[in-house]
């Protein structure tokens, strides 16, 4: 996590007349606007202003933003907007304060329009999706810079404008700093911009003050139940994307039937991608995949279109999932305009989409004869969990090891799911702790033992017999997995991928996987020297 004060922003912002925004968006200052009263950047969190912001105070759960506009003036914002409850919090201010119903509603064009709507001078690109949005953003932009493009990528890892990069704190930023970030963007001489769009995103209009060119969907299935409330809202947030507001046109995988969904609802022109053989009565989609087969570490595959145009390219990460999300950034990259013959050249020219997506499916041990192969990944669903299982038995010639848990004070109805899922596709599992946030460690992982167990009885029944321990904390199960595995094993460590902090009782402790994984590989180095 990156703490709030961290924010990449303009150089050298344009002042804008605070009058004008008033008009603009009909804001109703609580006395007279002083004539040469200006603006130059947004923020919405006092901790990130800077001499001359606008500071938007938003209602929150937790806080009302209005308690920290006196720091946020302190710090020089030249202009209070916030909705009635904040204005009645606001002793005498000595600036303006402007007052509108909902805050958060209007904070996305607010933004954009201070920073002269930035977004309209990138190409971008939006995705949203249960799973697969920070590997198709990655592939996108390396795809992007390929053809020569200067591209700026937003999402889970890292923020990334021209040379500037910053370690994210949201998969998707507020609207304030997203538009600040667009601003800078721009000044780095960024031209293409692509990101991903988080159902909370879009749900609390952080991407409001955005119009995709190319919005992407790479699919749908249980996470994040607590916000949305069940998998229907969650789909509405998603497919909110998809309406003339938010972008100019689609690319929606239509490997399940969320996504089939998506393409037969969306109000924007939609191109539909197939990855894998479709279900009796499907719709035809408008590009399938055909011919995969394993290169290098990943898969090369052929991409059709039912007018004929065909691409041959490859990825090099792992897995019948990462087909889906390299196709889907190649095809998003064509509906963005840019000509077959130039992509294909561009995929030739950068060894495919062959992004490496920090913690995703990132090899931290190739394995040889004398050792196992460690690989780290972020998933931490049960779909993503299944999947990534299911990447690398083909390639495991012994044992399959997986190393994972749930995380704590989040979507609790997916916790048996994944020890199930775990059991069904490893040889071995281990059970231990993910982020535990503000719940009881043992409690969460004894719910996720829970599944596992009942999993292993039908396992059993079906003639195989994994293996089920609880090792706790997760630098010990890490380190257990990697000194317990043989040559030839698979040891997947699973669910905070790229992650460096590990949120136990509020504390944030400092807990990377692949440090981890690659000190075990290191003990286990010495212990056969020693042997
Ligand atoms: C559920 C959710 O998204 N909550 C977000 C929401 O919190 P909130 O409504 O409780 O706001 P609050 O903390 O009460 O603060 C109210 C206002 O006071 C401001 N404030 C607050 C504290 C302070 O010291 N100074 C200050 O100015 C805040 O900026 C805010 O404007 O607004 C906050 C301020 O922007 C966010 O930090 C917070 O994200 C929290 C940290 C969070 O964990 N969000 C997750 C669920 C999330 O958004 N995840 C998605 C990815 C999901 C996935 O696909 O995995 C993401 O896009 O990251
Ligand atoms: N297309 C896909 N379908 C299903 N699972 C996937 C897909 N792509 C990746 N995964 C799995 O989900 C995990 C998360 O992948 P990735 O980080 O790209 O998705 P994400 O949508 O950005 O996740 P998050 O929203 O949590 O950041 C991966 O580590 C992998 O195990």
């Amino acid at each position: 996590m990156t703490s709030p004060t961290a924010r990449i922003r303009p150089a050298a912002p344009v002042p804008r007349p605070l009058a004008d925004l008033a008009a603009a968006f009909g804001l109703a200052p609580t006395r007279p606007l002083p004539a040469q009263a200006q603006v130059s950047a947004v923020a919405s969190d006092n901790r990130v202003v800077a001499a001359g912001d606008l500071f938007v105070a938003l209602p929150g759960a937790r806080s009302h933003g209005a308690d920290f506009a006196a720091d946020a003036v302190g710090r020089g914002a030249a202009a209070v907007l916030t909705d009635a409850e904040g204005a009645g919090r606001l002793a005498d201010l000595d600036v303006p304060v402007l007052v509108v119903d909902d805050p958060r509603r209007v904070l996305g064009p607010v933004a954009a329009w201070v920073h002269g709507a930035p977004a309209e001078q990138l190409v971008t690109f939006g995705i949203t999706g249960t799973n697969g949005k920070t590997t198709t953003s990655y592939q996108v932009d390396h795809l992007l810079r390929a053809l020569g493009r200067r591209g700026g990528l937003v999402g889970t890892v890292e923020t990334r404008a021209g040379d500037q990069v910053l370690p994210s704190r949201l998969t998707t930023p507020e609207a304030a700093d997203l538009q600040a970030l667009l601003a800078a963007m721009r000044e780095h001489g960024v031209d293409a911009l692509t990101m991903e769009v988080s159902s909370h995103a879009i749900a609390m209009r952080r991407v409001d003050g955005v119009v995709y060119d190319v919005a992407g969907f790479t699919n749908l299935s249980q996470d994040h139940l607590d916000f949305h409330g069940d998998l229907d809202a969650y789909f509405a947030a998603k497919a909110e994307l998809f309406t003339p507001e938010r972008s100019r046109r689609g690319v929606v995988v239509v490997d399940d039937a969320w996504g089939e969904r998506l393409a037969a609802t969306a109000t924007v022109p939609v191109e539909t991608v197939r990855t894998l053989p479709a279900a009796p009565g499907a719709p035809a989609a408008d590009w399938t995949v055909h011919d995969v087969a394993p290169a290098g570490t990943g898969s090369a595959f052929t991409l059709r279109h039912t007018d004929g145009r065909t691409l041959r390219t490859a990825t090099s990460l792992p897995g019948g999932f990462n087909v889906a999300n390299a196709a889907l950034a190649a095809v998003m990259v064509l509906a963005s305009g840019v000509p077959l013959a130039e992509v294909t050249a561009a995929l030739a020219a950068a060894d495919g989409l062959s992004a490496r997506v920090p913690g995703r499916m990132e090899v931290v041990a190739p394995g040889d004869a004398r050792d196992p192969r460690v690989v780290v990944d972020f998933a931490h669903n049960t779909d993503a969990l299944e999947l990534a299982l299911a990447a690398l038995r083909p390639t495991t010639a012994g044992r399959l090891v997986v190393v994972f848990g749930a995380t704590g004070d989040r979507d609790p109805g997916k916790r048996g799911a994944m020890g199930a899922a775990a059991v069904a596709g490893a040889d071995v599992v281990v059970v231990t702790d993910d982020d535990p946030h503000d719940e009881d460690a043992a409690a969460v992982r004894a719910a996720v033992l829970a599944g596992a167990r009942d999993a292993v009885g039908a396992a059993r029944a079906a003639g195989r017999a994994p293996e089920l321990v609880e090792v706790a904390p997760r630098a010990d199960a890490i380190r257990r997995a990697v000194l317990d595995a043989a040559p030839g094993d698979t040891v997947l460590v699973a669910g905070r991928g790229h992650e460096t902090i590990q949120e136990v009782g509020g504390v944030d402790l400092e807990l990377d996987d692949r440090v981890e994984a690659r000190a075990a590989v290191r003990a286990r180095a010495e212990r056969n020297t020693s042997a």
